[in-house]
This record gives C-alpha cells, structure tokens and sequence, in this order.
C-alpha cells in the first residue's frame, strides 16, 4: 500500500488548499468528518447501538470529530463529545453551535466522559492525528489511558492518537504502547504508521483528491464504490512511503 509520509502528507495539504489547489481547511475538515461518519455505518450501523463517545482533541483531528458528531446525528446516533480543551477559532466555535444546535451533548467533566464511556457501544478517538508531539499530555492521557481500560471498540480517525505518524506506536511503557484501535480511517490517504495496525478493518477517506494530484504524489486512487466517500482496504499489508 502506499502512504504518504509526513512531509508528502503536509506538501500535498499545502498544495490542495493553495490558491491554485482552491480547498479551504472548512472543506477538507467536512469532508473528513463525513468520512468517518460513514466509517461508523459501515462498522457499526445504528442496531448495532446508538451510543456513539466522540473523544476530540484540540487540533484538526478533533475537528474531524465534531464534524462527525453531527453527521452520526443525522444518520441516526446518539452522540455524545468529550472535547475538553475547546478551540477558539472560528471553524471550531462554528462547529460547536451547530452541535448545540442539535442538542448533542458536551460532556463538561471527566466524571461525565468515564461515565458517557461505561456506556458507548463505539469510541471515536478524534484526539490527535499527524501533528501530534509525544507525550500524551494531561488530560488528554486520562482520557486516552480511560479508552483503552475500557476494552470498548474503538475507531481512531487519521492515525491512532499518542501514534507516530511515521514511527507508530511509541514505546513500550509509554502511554498508547498498547492502544490498538479496532477499527482505522485514513484521511486523504494512507500514513506509513499503519504497518503497525492490527485491527479488524481500515478504510481511506480521500474521495475528493484529483487524478493530477493523486498521480502527482504517486497515490493509488482505493475502489470507491456508488456515493461513498470511504473504502476499505487490507488490513496487514506492506506499505511504501512516498
Ligand atoms: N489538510 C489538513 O491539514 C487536514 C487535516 N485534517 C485532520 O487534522 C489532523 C491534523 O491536525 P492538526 O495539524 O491540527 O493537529 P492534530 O489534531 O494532529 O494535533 C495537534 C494538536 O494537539 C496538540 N498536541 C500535540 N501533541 C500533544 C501532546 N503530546 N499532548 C497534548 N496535546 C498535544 C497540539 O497542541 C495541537 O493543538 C489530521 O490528522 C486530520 O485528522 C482534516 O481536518 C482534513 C484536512
Ligand atoms: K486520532
């Protein structure tokens, strides 16, 4: 599989939202939200269980998870968002009226968040993806080290949070050396860290990335199917670093 290493992956964003690229972060962001918000049908659909935690974290990744809040919304979840360092610029502070607007809760303490997770039936771990600088730091850590006690499944977003983007896993003992997400969804494209993932299914969300642009950078374009903005792709595969 190919993936696209950390200084592929921040060119290719550079160019999709330069001037002649003409993406805006807003767009990049709903369309990736949307994708994990298919990620979770696919995975598992609403008889599954309708609880759905969304853990979300101060960067980008966690807007991915606020927007896919209010899609699960729409689908027919119930979801509910742990997002305990808010951001304050505009795309954020937009997102969050419109999940008030929604009525989708903000769980507001970690006795709220321990106890929204006793009772998910599937986390989405929106807390870090290709920025994140290890060590997990406070409270991301409790929430981070809460979700992997709790055995419950998981589908992390972009990269399994406290996971290198290229590196994987960090090291034994650290926080996140055990955190095995059971489900993947890789965001525009692969990242070379998903060697290291062993969970059950993995899909790529990038169903807007031009032929130009994805022969540009050498990127196998997935077998989209009908409207999906998602597709699955193997599991425990080789992967080339472009
Ligand atoms: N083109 C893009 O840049 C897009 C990025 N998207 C998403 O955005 C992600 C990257 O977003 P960002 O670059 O904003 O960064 P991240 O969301 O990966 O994380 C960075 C944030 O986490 C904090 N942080 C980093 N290390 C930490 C630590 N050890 N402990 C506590 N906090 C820590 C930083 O202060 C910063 O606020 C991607 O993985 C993807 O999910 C999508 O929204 C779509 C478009
Ligand atoms: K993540």
């Amino acid at each position: 599989m190919q993936t696209l290493g950390a200084k592929s992956a921040a060119d290719l964003d550079k160019e999709l939202m330069s001037e002649d690229g003409g993406f805006t972060i807003d767009q990049l962001m709903e369309l990736a939200g949307l994708s994990v918000a298919e990620a979770v049908y696919k995975v598992h659909p609403p008889s599954k269980g309708k609880n759905v935690l969304i853990t979300a974290g101060p960067g980008n990744n966690g807007g991915d998870g606020l927007v896919c809040a209010r899609h699960l919304h729409h689908f027919g979840y119930t979801p509910r968002i742990y997002y305990p360092k808010p951001t304050k610029a505009a795309i954020f502070t937009g997102l969050q009226k419109q999940l008030n607007h929604l009525h989708i809760p903000f769980l507001t303490s970690l006795e709220e968040f321990t106890s929204a997770l006793a009772s998910s039936d599937l986390v989405i771990d929106a807390l870090f993806g290709f920025s994140f600088k290890p060590p997990v730091r406070a409270p991301f850590d409790t929430v981070l080290s809460a979700i992997i006690d709790s055995k419950k499944p998981v589908l992390a977003v972009d990269i399994p949070s406290s996971w290198d983007v290229e590196g994987g896993p960090p090291e034994q003992g650290q926080l996140g050396s055990e955190f095995m997400p059971t489900y993947l969804i890789s965001l525009t494209a692969a990242k070379p860290c998903v060697q290291w993932f062993k969970g059950e299914r993995h899909f790529i969300g990038g169903r807007f990335l031009s032929a130009d642009v994805a022969g540009k950078y050498g990127l196998d374009v997935p077998p989209y199917e009908g409207v999906d903005q998602i597709a699955e792709v193997p599991v425990d595969v080789s992967v080339e670093k472009l």
